[in-house]
């Protein structure tokens, strides 16, 4: 391989990239993002939708953190609960269970989903937490995306009112960008994603990297398309 060319990435990254590119999950255009920031490139987990889509992005979900989990002597080595967060979390938090189920049963079978309203129920079962009970589990987070970090802060504090302990976070996507703030123009800004590693002392995982992306759509994709979000990442490309 000469030097210049992008690091190999595992074939289940690669066909988990493809499938996004495929499925319209990974789009270019103009799109503003929950934090303001307006992004030449959109990740939307909801078009996932089919029998065959949920399987591929569940199972690229499950073999990260089952690579993680052989590959690393530091905690966490188990957990308790996958937590997603809603919306768009909560198939992936189902469907990630179900992957890693069936790929490691023996260490998985008991692993359980949960999952928050966005609105309290006040009848019935009434709260918000649906899925498993939260209290003095250890709990990983599952999300597609993380940019300012706001959901994810979210996650984290209800997690904390419930009584769980977070050991970990997994999203589909690192898009490597600066946390979007107050010091957006600041050289030295970091990502939400350190910003979560740093202040929980959890490992934050991804199925892939915008490097990833970007590794592949080299000679493949629309070249316009490939500059702007080359442009994007080398403006707003986090320091961590
Ligand atoms: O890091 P942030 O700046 O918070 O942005 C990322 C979050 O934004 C989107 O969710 P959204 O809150 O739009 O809700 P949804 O899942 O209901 O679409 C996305 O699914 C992430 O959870
Ligand atoms: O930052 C966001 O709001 C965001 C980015 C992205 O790629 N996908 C998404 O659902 N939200």
């Amino acid at each position: 391989m000469a030097s210049s060319d992008p690091p190999e990435i595992p074939d289940y990254k690669t066909e988990f990239l493809q499938s996004c590119l495929s499925a319209n999950v990974l789009t270019f255009g103009n799109f503003t993002l929950k934090s303001g920031r307006v992004s030449p490139y959109f990740f939307n987990a909801g078009l996932f939708h089919t029998g065959s889509l949920l399987r591929s992005i569940s199972t690229a979900y499950a073999y990260s953190i089952i690579d993680f989990l052989s590959n690393t002597q530091s905690p966490p080595q188990d957990f308790d609960v996958l937590f997603g967060p809603a919306y768009k979390g909560i198939p992936l938090a189902c469907a990630t269970v179900s992957a890693l189920t069936a790929l490691a049963p023996a260490r998985f079978s008991s692993l359980s989903y949960s999952f928050n309203r966005k609105e309290a129920k006040t009848h019935g079962e009434a709260g918000s937490i649906v899925g498993a009970p939260l209290r003095g589990k250890r709990v990983v987070i599952i999300d597609d995306v993380i940019t300012a970090g706001t959901a994810m802060r979210e996650a984290i504090g209800i997690i904390e009112a419930e009584g769980g302990v977070l050991v970990g976070v997994i999203v589909a996507l690192d898009r490597m960008e600066r946390m979007p703030g107050s010091g957006d123009g600041a050289a030295d800004r970091g990502s939400a994603i350190g910003e979560i590693r740093k202040r929980y002392g959890v490992p934050v995982l991804s199925i892939v990297t915008l490097d990833d992306l970007v590794g592949l759509l080299r000679g493949k994709g629309d070249e316009g398309d490939l500059k702007r979000l080359e442009g994007y990442r080398e403006k707003w490309l986090a320091t961590d």
